[in-house]
């Protein structure tokens, strides 16, 4: 594990009494990796606040470190030095992902190009993962590419004297090559072109603009993207307030819609419509979630949202909303497991290759939990009980994490309204995206067992 720490299982129980209170949700996780990594790169000053401080946000801000971005906290201030656009140094030894696929694929395209060796580590989830999708458009960049077996960690690049620009259509919904090959683009001569037929979320587009790049975007009829950035160009430091993560959000806010009688405000959300899905998802299944002061912040939406406990009913859901919601399909699916009728959930072959296997370890969870439910090879349906009759483990067989957060923190959550308790072998790794969770929701009333504590 990233952080050597031993495997610590955690426990959640039925809910006696309702959840209640107002919560703030730590920063976004893609924004605050791009905040460390643009203001690093910028001239001139960065200053961020809200940033989330989770593990794979740190291990971001320390490859910028170790390539001559100088970073200090404040107060509740970071505040950042950038070396420059073009100027990132040599590091010294190689640089450790941990657990985060975002910093280490975003990374590979931002430093990748550079006339130096470079090496990028990861825990043993990361080392699994498939890097040949950034490493693929790297390659047509000029990039020399030393890596293990089938592209993966751990990985070494070095960049020719001058990257080629290219004009790369990505092939799969993903937001960190769209991005790795743009980052790479900012330090190619010329026009870099992605062409997204999918749409992903787009921070790294907006942030870039923020931050002075001459990048635009068009959108033809039938929504395809072309994204133009011109290489080289200035890139200034920039005052960023990070706004709440609506991946984060989605486990407090699940909880609430289960447990009886909760009602629940969750401040400061981001509401970026690439990343809404799942609100909008929980609300065709019948979800009481309102949406109050709705406010642009720092060019983005941003809302504060009430969440009452529902009555819910399975749906399908549209396959094309899967990228909009791609990181909330464990939620989704334990909200699905107390929802009367079927929930249909397609188009989720990007699962596989999470920080898990994310499809399997679902279904594999939700079976040992009594939940009835088929796996497809890019699809999964539950049928739920909205009773939770029978619904959990009562002789405390753990659901297996796979150093998974998502999966960690999902369960969790379905041990607040089964019947029995809902143990998962590790919590440690939900330090990665939310070292909040277990504070916010025993807060708010859950009964969660953190053997950590
Ligand atoms: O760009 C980003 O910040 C992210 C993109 C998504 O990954 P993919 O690009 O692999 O879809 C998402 O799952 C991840 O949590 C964050
Ligand atoms: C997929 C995720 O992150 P990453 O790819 O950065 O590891 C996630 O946080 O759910």
């Amino acid at each position: 594990m990233s952080h050597g720490t031993p495997p610590k299982p955690a426990t959640a129980r039925k809910s006696s009494t309702a959840l209640s209170g107002t919560v703030r949700i730590p920063g976004d996780k893609s924004i605050s990796h791009r905040a460390f990594m643009f203001g690093g790169l910028a001239s001139g000053e960065t200053r961020i606040t809200g940033l989330l401080e989770g593990e794979d946000v740190i291990n971001t801000g320390k490859a910028m470190r170790a390539m001559g971005a100088k970073i200090r906290k404040e107060g509740d201030v970071w505040i950042i030095n950038g070396v420059g656009n073009g100027a990132l140094l040599a590091p010294e030894a190689a640089l450790d992902f941990g657990n985060a696929g975002t910093g280490c694929r975003l990374m590979m395209g931002l430093v990748g190009v550079y006339d130096f060796d470079s090496t990028f580590l990861g825990d043993a989830s990361l080392t699994k993962r498939p890097m040949g999708r950034v490493l693929n458009p790297l390659r047509e960049m000029g990039v020399q590419v030393k890596a293990a077996d089938g592209d993966r960690l751990p990985v070494t690049l070095r960049g020719p004297q001058a990257a080629t620009p290219i004009t790369y259509r990505v092939p799969m919904a993903s937001a960190q090559v769209k991005s790795a090959v743009l980052l790479a683009g900012l330090n190619t001569p010329g026009i870099t072109t992605v062409i997204e037929p999918v749409m992903t979320r787009d921070h790294t587009e907006k942030m870039l603009q923020g931050f002075g790049a001459n990048l635009s975007v068009e959108t033809d009829a039938s929504g395809v993207r072309t994204i133009r950035l011109e290489g080289q160009g200035k890139l200034t430091g920039q005052v960023i307030d990070v706004p709440g993560d609506p991946s984060s959000t989605a486990f407090p806010l699940v909880a609430a819609l289960l447990v009886p009688g909760s009602d629940v405000t969750i401040l400061n959300v981001l509401m970026n419509p690439t990343r809404t899905g799942l609100i909008l998802t929980l609300q065709e299944m019948g979800a009481n979630i309102e949406i109050l002061n709705a406010r642009l912040a720092g060019g983005e939406d941003v809302a504060d949202l009430r969440v009452r406990h529902s009555e819910l009913k399975g749906i399908t859901v549209p396959e094309d909303r899967a990228p909009s919601m791609i990181d909330e399909y464990p939620i989704l699916a334990v909200a699905a497991a107390f929802a009367k009728g079927t929930t249909v959930m397609n188009g989720l072959e990007e699962l596989r290759v999470k920080e898990s296997d994310r499809l399997s370890a679902v279904a594999v969870g939700l079976k040992l939990n009594g939940v009835d439910c088929d796996e497809g090879e890019a699809s999964l349906v539950v049928r739920g009980r909205p009773d939770g009759k029978g619904l959990g483990n009562a002789s405390g067989a753990a659901v297996a994490t796979h150093l998974d957060h998502r999966i960690a923190m999902s369960f969790l959550v379905m041990g607040l309204v089964s019947e029995h308790p809902v143990t998962v072998d590790d919590a440690t790794m939900i330090a990665t995206s939310f070292p909040e969770f277990m504070g916010l929701m025993t807060g708010l009333g859950a009964q969660i067992e953190d053997c950590n504590a």
